[in-house]
């Protein structure tokens, strides 16, 4: 019999749960037991993701709780918002492990989640359960937990590239702006206008300026690091790449403060944490820099003549802003080495 952790993956035919099963397949310690779809259960899923042939010969699996907990041990929902709701408790309830990567129980706050998500919030003796899993800076939390809300794409970018000064309380924490801009694949696989290839070729478009579901998750975490209730300026991007978030962050100093000191924070904040990489002063990355890794890659700039702080931080959105990340919280959570079955070089060019 296998010793391995079992797995299943509710919403795998999405992009963010083929991305599990790319990660998943080659983890030593973890085996696919169960890829589950809500509308077509029964049919291979290498039908719907040609790529997988001859990798992944099974067919999906419909949402059924008691074989779900006959099969697998852990399960990671992939799903649109308001589905985990319902479907978590159920899971735990039936003694399995669930990592969640939708936003639904990253909010403590359920007045918030009904205000920005527009949809009723979860149960809250369940979001208690819930563990906010940003490994590098909340990853305390997660060793032996049983049920983890892994974070959103955006803010997995942007709290890594403002946590140093927020915890340190080296900025005004009035003055941060974040101008952050996604690859298309952060949209799922689901059609829209604006992820249409005539609308967004050659393209580069704002949205949901002010009213991004990710602001109270990234104020939150913030709000945490400094200890004092912070808001923010957040507005979101679709650029026409398909892998990538870049969160180009703008902060005023609250103190004199040297280049090199604000770089010497960031390495030691950072040391030892293997998925977090801070650049050489001078040098910014780009997205490509981490494609199909689980790095989050942070370069910064101080204006002498402003005393603004210019911080650049990017991710694969499918990696460490979602699949990936969800690996290294599972990898956490049993006690593994975080980069166990993560240790990919970056696909470059
Ligand atoms: N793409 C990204 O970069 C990131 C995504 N996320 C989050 O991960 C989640 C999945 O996103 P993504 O993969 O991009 O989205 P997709 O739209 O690509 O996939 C979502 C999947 O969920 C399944 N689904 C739809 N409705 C239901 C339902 N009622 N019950 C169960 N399953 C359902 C669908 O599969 P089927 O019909 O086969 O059941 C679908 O394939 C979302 O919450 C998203 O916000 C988080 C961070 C980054
Ligand atoms: C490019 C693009 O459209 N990205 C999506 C990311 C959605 C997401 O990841 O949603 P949750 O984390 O809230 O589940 C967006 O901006 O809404």
């Amino acid at each position: 019999m296998s010793m391995k952790l079992r797995a299943a993956i509710v919403g795998s035919t999405g992009y963010g749960g083929v991305e599990l099963i790319r990660l998943l397949l080659t983890h030593p310690n973890v085996e696919i037991t169960s890829v589950i779809s809500s509308s077509t259960a029964g049919v291979p899923i290498a039908d719907g993701y040609p790529h997988l042939n001859q990798i992944l010969t099974e067919n999906l699996d419909g949402i059924d709780i008691e074989q779900i907990a006959a099969k697998a041990d852990v399960v990671f929902l992939a799903t649109p918002h308001g589905v985990s709701i319902d479907l978590s408790p159920k899971l735990l309830d039936a003694g399995l492990k669930v990592i969640d990567l939708s936003g639904d129980f990253r909010l403590k706050d359920t007045a918030a989640y009904e205000q920005w998500y527009k949809h009723k919030p979860a149960d809250p003796a369940y979001l208690e359960k819930a563990v906010y899993g940003l490994c590098e800076l909340f990853g305390d939390e997660v060793p032996g937990a049983q049920f983890i809300s892994n974070p959103g794409c955006y803010p997995t970018a942007s709290i890594l590239g403002l946590a140093p000064l927020a915890a340190k309380r080296w900025i005004d924490l009035k003055s941060i702006i974040i101008d952050a801009k996604s690859g298309v694949s952060g949209a799922g696989r689901g059609l829209s206008q604006t992820v249409h290839y005539a609308e967004i070729n050659e393209n580069l478009l704002a949205y949901k300026v002010n009213r991004h579901q990710h602001t109270p998750e990234i104020e939150q975490a913030i709000s945490r690091l400094a200890d004092e209730e912070v808001t923010v300026t957040f507005t979101t991007h679709l650029v026409p790449m398909t892998r990538g978030i870049m969160s180009t962050i703008y902060v005023n100093l609250n103190q004199t403060r040297s280049e090199q000191e604000i770089h010497d924070l960031f390495s030691s904040y950072y040391e030892g944490r293997a998925f977090v990489r801070v650049r050489k002063l001078g040098k910014y990355p780009g997205t490509k820099e981490v494609t199909g890794s689980n790095y989050c890659d942070i370069g910064l700039s101080l204006d002498a003549r402003t005393g603004r702080l210019t911080i650049v931080s990017v991710i694969d959105n499918m990696v460490k802003g979602a699949a990936g990340q969800a690996v290294q919280n599972l990898n956490i959570m049993m006690g593994w080495d975080e980069s166990t079955g993560l240790a990919f070089t970056p696909v470059y060019p």
